[in-house]
């Protein structure tokens, strides 16, 4: 089927949606066939400047690839002199760091987080199948699409709302396993460690080894330094015990993930 060519002038801009370092997304909409979307705009100028060009070739050249219902589609994407645009899919619900601050006690029930890490873990068993890894999967990478179904969002440039604290100029580094605290190379368990972090921030409403500089939170992450509150169920403490592993090999590997007691407890 032959690529169409897209242009800025087949879409109405709407609001925008949030603020990224290398551009902002908007909503937008094909004129043509009244399709909603994500219009993420990338300034070329920054992305030289910050020499990632072949990783912006790269995430779409991947990205353009994947079919699946946990992460987000790029259905296509088109540059000017000036700007690269992603036509992405519309999630409406927003990023899961945002609906985290919007629970009243900032954290997700078990049975809620249960289904949020089932649904990551099979689009990271696409991902992993494929060789693909690493997919900085934080609340601020992750989004909610209709009914609350969540989408691995990120293309390595996480867009964040301009006031989400957490984001560092290099992001924040509460996700970061061992192995890539020591500069040692990462192979697709980093993403297990990364779901294990994610599972106790959905769970206790904040990062397993957060602190108040880097030195420290480097410090616990080696040492696996963190501790559950009470009110955590015995079985979800048991699935982040097997993922906060410090020997990336002995982490929990997916298809056991979904098959743990805590997931299928809660998602039938
Ligand atoms: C400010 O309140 C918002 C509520 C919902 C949204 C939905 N965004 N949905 C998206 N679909 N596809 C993409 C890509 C996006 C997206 O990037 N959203 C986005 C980006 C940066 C910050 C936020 N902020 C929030 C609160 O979700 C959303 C965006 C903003």
């Amino acid at each position: 089927k032959p690529k169409k060519v897209w242009t800025l002038s087949h879409f109405d801009i709407g609001r925008l949606l949030g603020r990224g370092k290398f551009g902002n997304v908007y909503l937008a909409r094909e004129k043509e066939s009244q399709f909603v979307v994500a219009l993420k705009v990338l300034f070329k100028k920054q992305i030289g400047e910050n020499n990632v060009e072949h990783q912006v070739r790269r995430e779409i050249e991947i990205q353009s690839h994947l079919r699946h219902p946990h992460i987000l589609r790029l259905y296509a994407y088109f540059h000017d002199d000036v700007r690269i645009y992603l036509i992405l899919e519309y999630a409406p619900q927003g990023t899961l760091f945002n609906a985290l601050q919007a629970q009243p006690q900032k954290r997700f029930s078990e049975s809620q987080s249960a289904i949020y890490i089932k649904s990551l873990s099979s689009a990271l068993i696409y991902l992993h199948e494929r060789d693909i890894i690493h997919r900085d999967i934080k609340p601020e990478n992750l989004l909610l699409g209709h009914k609350g179904v969540l989408k691995i969002a990120d293309f390595g440039w996480s867009v964040h709302e301009p006031n989400s604290m957490r984001m560092t100029l290099c992001g924040t580094v509460d996700y970061l396993p061992p192995e890539m605290v020591q500069g040692k190379p990462h192979t697709k368990n980093v993403d297990l460690w990364s779901l294990g972090v994610l599972c106790y921030e959905l769970l206790v409403g904040r990062a397993p080894f957060f602190s108040n500089n880097y030195d420290e939170t480097y410090k616990k992450i080696l040492k696996v330094d963190y501790k559950l509150p009470d009110h955590i169920s015995k079985a979800a403490a048991h699935l982040i015990s097997k993922l906060l592993v410090l020997n990336p090999q002995h982490r929990l590997p997916l298809d056991q993930i979904i098959l743990h007691p805590w997931i299928v407890a809660h998602t039938q």
